[in-house]
C-alpha cells in the first residue's frame, strides 16, 4: 500500500516533470550560476547553544491549513529578528502550500541561511534550490535509495551548500553516515503515520557521532521541548507549527533561543 510519502513523492515528480518542460535543466544550470553564492548553514548551525531553525509552513499533510501567510519574507524578517539562525521555507506546493518564489523571496529579506525544505529526489530539484537562492537541501534518506542519496548529496556540495540529512530511525541513520552526511536531522514525525514521537531524537542521537551536526525536527511545542532536545545532544532544533500559529512569530523564536542559550546546558546538566 502505497504511503502518505510515496503519495506526496508521486504529487512532487508530477509538478517538477510541468516545471522541466518549461525550464530545461540547462536553463536552470545558468539561473545557478548567476545565483549569489550560498551561506555557510553548518557553521551557523554549529554556534554556541541550540540553533534554532524557523519554517515557512502553511499546511501539511498531518493538520491541514495551518496559517495564511501572505507575506513569508515578512515572516522570516520576524524569525531572523527573533535570533533564528537558519530560515527553512516549505517548496511542495500541494500538501504544504508552497513554493520555489516563496523561497525566493525569503532569502531576499534574511541575512541567515536559507532551507529548502521538500521533496527531494532528482539532480534536477538541486539545481532549482540553487538557483531560487537556497544554501541548505533536505533530502529525506526514507525517499531515496543509497546509490541516489549519495549523488544528491555530493551535488548538493558541489554548488556550496549543505545538506541537512533526515532520518527517523538507526538505520537510516547508518545510511545518512555511511553518505558522507555531517548535518543529520532526526524527524520525531513518522513518515508513514504522520503521529509525533519526541523519544524518536534521544533514542536515535547516540548513533550520531561527535562532529556531525544533529538536528532535532518536529514537535517542538515550546522552550521545554528546546531544553528537553538540548539534553538530548541537539546542536538545532527545527520548528514549524508552533511559530505559524502562536500569533507572534519573533516573540516565540526569542524563547526558543534563549532556552537553548540556558546556562545550564553549557554546564551539561
Ligand atoms: O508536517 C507534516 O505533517 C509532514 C507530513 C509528511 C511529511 C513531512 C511533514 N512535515 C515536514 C516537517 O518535517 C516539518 O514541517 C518540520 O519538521 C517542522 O515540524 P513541526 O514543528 O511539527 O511543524
Amino acid at each position: 500500500m502505497a504511503t502518505v510519502l510515496d503519495e506526496i513523492i508521486d504529487g512532487v515528480r508530477e509538478d517538477m516533470e510541468a516545471r522541466t518542460a518549461r525550464v530545461p535543466l540547462e536553463a536552470l544550470k545558468e539561473r545557478a550560476s548567476r545565483a549569489v553564492p550560498a551561506r555557510d548553514a553548518a557553521a551557523a548551525l554549529r554556534a554556541p547553544g541550540v540553533s534554532v531553525i524557523s519554517e515557512v509552513k502553511r499546511s501539511s499533510p498531518s493538520k491541514g491549513a495551518l496559517a495564511m501567510i501572505a507575506d513569508p519574507a515578512s515572516l522570516a524578517a520576524d524569525y531572523e529578528a527573533g535570533g533564528a539562525s537558519v530560515i527553512s521555507v516549505l517548496t511542495e506546493r500541494r500538501r504544504f502550500g508552497g513554493s520555489l518564489e516563496d523561497l525566493l523571496a525569503v532569502r531576499a529579506a534574511v541575512d541567515v541561511p536559507v532551507l529548502r525544505k521538500d521533496f527531494v529526489v532528482t539532480p534536477y530539484q538541486v539545481w532549482e534550490a540553487r538557483a531560487f537562492g537556497a544554501d541548505v537541501v533536505l533530502l529525506i534518506v526514507a525517499a531515496l535509495d543509497q546509490p541516489e542519496l549519495v549523488g544528491l548529496r555530493e551535488r548538493v556540495e558541489s554548488l556550496g551548500m549543505t545538506a541537512l540529512v533526515e532520518v527517523h530511525d538507526e538505520e537510516e541513520t547508518d545510511r545518512a553516515l555511511d553518505a558522507g552526511a555531517t548535518v543529520i536531522g532526526v524527524n520525531n514525525r513518522n513518515l508513514r503515520t504522520l503521529d509525533v514521537d519526541r523519544n524518536t531524537f534521544a533514542r536515535v542521537a547516540p548513533r550520531i557521532p561527535e562532529g556531525i551536526v544533529r538536528v532535532a525536527e518536529s514537535g517542538v511545542r515550546g522552550p521545554h521541548d528546546v531544553l528537553e532536545f538540548a539534553r538530548a545532544g541537539a546542536d538545532a532544533v527545527l520548528v514549524g507549527e508552533s511559530l505559524v500559529t502562536g500569533g507572534d512569530p519573533k516573540a516565540a523564536v526569542a524563547d526558543l533561543v534563549a532556552a537553548g542559550a540556558h546556562p545550564a546546558l553549557r554546564a551539561g546538566s
